[in-house]
This record gives C-alpha cells, structure tokens and sequence, in this order.
C-alpha cells in the first residue's frame, strides 16, 4: 500500500533523509523510531507529498506521489507534527470545512463527521473553537481530521506527543484498531508505544534506516536477550562468578546486587537471542545452590535503540 523506493532529501549540504527505502502493508501499523533530528518528519513529509524528494520515489496503493499526486493523496490521512489547525473555527465547524474539501456532502459529510467526533471523544468541545482548546483536545481535533474521510493510508507524526497518559493509552488503542485494516506509519520517541502499538519499528538515524523488524526482533537485538538472571543465597560472590563464567557459551557474569547474603547476578550469552540450551546450561551449573529466581531476559528496546543510534555511550541497564 505505501511504497518508498531510495528517498532522498538535501536540504544545502544537509543530507536529511539518505536512500530510504520500505514497503507498508494493509494490517501493518509501523512505528518509525529515531533520535531528534534523525529525519522522521522529512520523510513523512515527502510520503505525503507535501515537500518533493531530491532523489527517489513514493507510491500510495500504486499511485505515484509526483506523476498521479491527487489520485495518492486521496488515499492518506496525515497528521503533521505539532497539529496545526484553523484555530478561530469551532471544533464542529473545522470538521465540516475538511469534509466538504473532502468531497463529502449531505448525509455522508454527516456520518463522516459524526463517525470522527465518537472515535476522537470530541463530543464535550464540539462548539468550542480551536483555539480555546487544550493541547490534548487540539491532537485529537487533528487527528479526526486526518481520518475523516476513512482513508486506508495513516501518517502520523508524533501523534501522542502531548497528551495525558490516558490520551495517549486511547490514541494507541485507536491506531491499534484502525490498523486492523489500515497501513498506518507514525513516528514516536516513546519506544512502549512499538510494543504497545506497532506491528513492525524502522529505526532512522542521520537519515538512514539503520534497523527494521518486529519489536521481538527488535529486542533480540539486545545484549541483553537470552542473558539469565539469578538470585542466589548461601554461596559466595567468588563461587558464583567462577562457576557461571564456565557455561558453555556464556561472555561474561555480572554482579547486579548483593543483600542480606544473597546475590543477584546476570550472566550473557555470547551470542545474544533467547537461547534454550544456554538457559538450560545455566540452570545445570547451579544445581544444588539456593536458587530464588531465575529469569531468562528478553532484551529491551531502549537498550538497542541506544547501542544502534549511540554506539559509543552504551552503558549496560541493570
Ligand atoms: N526545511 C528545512 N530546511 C533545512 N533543514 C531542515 C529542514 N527540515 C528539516 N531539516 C533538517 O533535517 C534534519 C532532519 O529533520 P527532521 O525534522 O526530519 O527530523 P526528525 O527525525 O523528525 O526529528 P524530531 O524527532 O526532532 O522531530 C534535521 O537536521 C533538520 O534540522
């Protein structure tokens, strides 16, 4: 449904947005990681047609963006960052005023807006005009403009950026549920949000795709997948760092906490990935130790979205 083909953006000698290429299914919902300044909302921009591209190509369900643009953009919705609106007109008024440059009339401009209103929960500030909103309710007037005209192509930029916690849970839900059918992209800093939301992440830095893949596959990138984490009591610090540095494939043992003679220590595997013969070696060395927990980590997100876009400063989260 949405294609992207080696986009390329300079603006000057600033190289924004560098070969970028993915494809966008219908049922995806992919969530588009990146520091500041990585080149997110450049890309979007481009997919939606709004700047040109230096170099590379857009489709939208077979539409090119820059030979067939009107067919394409019919078929996205888009919310930029920061939201912007016509801020003197009501919520009501705004909301018909993009139904009607949508080409909806009558009855189904009716249901079309009726349809957004219930799924944004704009109900209470209907007659309010935008300006007079909190931030919170001026996203979610955005947002019901961006899917007003049901349109099978989501693109959205930062779209819980702003809002409360329960906001943000119901802005997520959304997506969720629209992208049961929909292709949906949308940039976030918050990386709960991929699991939360997202079917598969991209993550972008200095303008290039630098990791695409499920959140599992994601997390598996992490140091720490597959490392085994213990508590144990009644044996020595010593003891226990010599004989786990031992197993079979292990890389190395640390000492995360020591409390009322019991120690809770971590051990790698060399290559990181959940690994059962490894977990099962670790449980065979300490046999016969007082054993409290043993945890077998999935890798974290952060942790790989550090060590991918900040390779040098990566500090081991315990
Ligand atoms: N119109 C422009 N003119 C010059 N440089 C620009 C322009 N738009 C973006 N840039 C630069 O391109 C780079 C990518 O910016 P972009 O806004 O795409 O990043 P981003 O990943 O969306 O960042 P953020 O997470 O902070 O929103 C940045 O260095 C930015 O300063």
């Amino acid at each position: 449904m949405i294609r992207v083909e080696q986009l390329t953006k300079h603006f000057g000698a600033k190289r924004a947005v560098d070969g970028v290429s993915f494809t966008v299914e219908p049922g995806e919902v992919l969530g588009f990681l990146g520091p500041n300044g990585a080149g997110k909302s450049t890309t979007m921009r481009m997919i939606t047609g709004f700047i040109p591209p230096t170099a590379g190509r857009v489709w939208i369900g077979g539409h090119d963006m820059w030979e067939q643009p009107i067919a394409a953009k019919r078929l996205i919705g888009y919310l930029p960052e920061n939201a912007p609106a016509y801020t003197d007109m009501t919520v009501y008024g705004f909301l018909n005023f993009i139904a009607e440059l949508r080409g909806l009339r009558g009855q189904a401009r009716k249901q079309a807006v009726h349809r957004v209103v219930e799924m944004c929960f704009l109900e209470g500030v209907l007659h309010q005009s935008v300006e007079t909103l909190s931030k919170g309710y001026r996203h979610r007037t955005c947002f019901a403009q961006a899917i007003l005209h049901d349109p099978p192509v989501l693109v959205l930029d930062e779209p819980t950026d702003g809002l409360d916690p329960n906001q943000k849970h119901e802005v997520r839900t959304l997506i969720r549920r629209m992208g049961e059918k929909k292709a949906i992209i949308f940039s976030t800093h918050i990386l709960e949000e991929v699991d939360a939301a997202c079917t598969r992440a991209i993550i972008i830095d200095r303008g290039r795709i630098v990791a695409n893949g499920t959140p599992a596959q994601l997390r598996a990138r992490s140091e720490l997948a597959g490392a085994v984490t213990l508590w144990v009591g009644r044996v020595s610090r010593e003891q226990v760092v010599d004989r786990l540095a031992q197993v079979p494939g292990a890389k190395r043992v640390n000492v995360l906490e020591e409390q009322d003679g019991r120690i809770r220590v971590r051990v790698y595997p060399r290559e990181p990935g959940i690994n059962g013969s490894f977990t099962r070696a670790v449980a065979e060395a300490v046999q016969g130790w007082a054993v409290e927990e043993l945890r077998v980590e999935e890798g974290r997100l952060d942790e790989v979205f550090r060590s991918i876009t900040m390779p040098d400063t990566v500090r081991e989260a315990a």
